[in-house]
């Protein structure tokens, strides 16, 4: 539904240009939610803009259902974005418009008559749970009813493909998690592709099919979102997956921690469980076959996407031999393992 093809971006010229975007290939199919994630100034507004041309980009193609925007003039482009709603982490509604009028506007710019914006707008105020708030104005409305209104009016002119652009960023997390299954009941109720940009691995988690990791302009990573947060391909998906999960190993083993192992050191693991291994008893099994003690510092449980994640800080205690060993059991048993580092024996 969504392609990109080499998409660039540059702003300005000369020394002081900035790379937005670097030579980006994305696909998103028909009825997805594709998430974007990236740190602050990595290049995802600028992505997301560049897919319905808010910023037309420097080099590459961006096709929407199989018409390729960055070709059409200005009439065809027009017609286009009628296919592509967008909302924004600020909502961008009209203040002197009441809920019902703003939902309206985009119908009233195409010309649709008064008769059929009251049938249109109707179901689409039942959807997005503002049936009662039809005549209130935008100061009158939280922060989470203010996004149903840009939702329903993002909505209104029958979109394929909604772009939400840090929709949840400036909302609480109850209200977070109620914007976010709203926008999962259109997906599926309406059959809508969506692409979300966002720098919280939360929205990830709750909503998206799959993700990609941007960084500094480019995509460095996309996987399916059950694979991207048991085993992050790169060093910054790690990070998110660490900082989002709140594992990380104790401080005081932090600074005993080295890089190579010694003759002395035994190895301090990350261990990534999935599926049918989380309910194993693989880490009993292992003490017992490799004869390697394990010392569990930290550990947790996680449910994404329908598939059960647990996660494990572990020291592997044993000799050399043996603990090599139970590593390559454990990864024969496709459990992602990450060595930490090494830590001397008895210290
Ligand atoms: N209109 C512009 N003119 C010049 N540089 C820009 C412009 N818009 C963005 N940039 C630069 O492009 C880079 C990517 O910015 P962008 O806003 O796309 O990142 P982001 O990942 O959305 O960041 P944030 O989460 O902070 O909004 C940054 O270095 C930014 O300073």
């Amino acid at each position: 539904m969504i392609k990109l093809e080499g998409v660039s971006k540059t702003y300005g010229a000369g020394p002081t240009a900035v790379h937005a975007l670097k030579n980006i290939d994305l696909e998103v199919p028909k009825g997805a939610i594709h998430g974007v994630i990236g740190l602050s100034g990595a290049g995802k507004s600028t992505l997301i803009r560049c897919v319905n041309l808010l910023e037309r980009p420097t080099e590459g193609h961006v096709i929407v259902d199989g018409q390729d925007l960055t070709q059409q003039d200005s009439e065809a482009l027009r017609q286009s974005r009628h296919q592509l709603g967008m909302i924004f982490q600020h909502f961008n509604l009209l203040a002197s418009r009441t809920v019902f009028d703003n939902v309206a506007l985009p119908l009233e710019l195409m010309g649709v008559s008064k008769g059929e914006i009251r049938e249109r707008i109707r179901p689409l105020l039942d959807l997005t749970g503002l049936t009662d708030k039809a005549t209130q104005y935008p100061a009158q409305l939280s922060g989470g009813q203010k996004q149903r209104v840009a939702i329903a009016r993002a909505l209104a002119s029958r979109p394929k493909v909604l772009l939400c652009d840090e929709a949840t960023s400036a909302l609480d997390p109850q209200t977070t998690a109620s914007i976010l299954e709203l926008l999962q009941d259109i997906n599926r109720k309406l059959g809508l592709t969506i692409l979300l940009i966002t720098h919280e691995m939360e929205v990830v988690k709750s909503i998206c099919h799959r993700v990609g990791l941007i960084s500094d302009g480019e995509l460095v990573e996309e996987a399916d979102v059950g694979d991207f947060f048991t085993a992050p391909a790169t060093r910054l998906g790690r990070d998110f997956l660490n900082a989002f999960l709140e594992l990380e190993p104790p401080q005081a083993l932090v600074e005993r921690l080295e890089e190579a192992p010694g003759e002395h050191t035994h190895p301090v693991v990350r261990l990534a469980f999935s599926g049918a291994n989380v309910a194993t008893p693989l880490i009993s099994r292992l003490a017992r076959d490799s004869g390697v003690d394990v010392s569990i510092l930290q550990a947790k449980v996680e449910s994404i996407q329908g598939r059960t994640l647990g996660l494990m800080i572990a020291e592997l205690i044993g000799t050399p031999e043996t603990t090599s060993q139970a590593l390559s059991q454990l990864e024969s048993h496709d459990i992602n393992v990450e060595v930490l580092g090494h830590v001397q024996r008895n210290a």
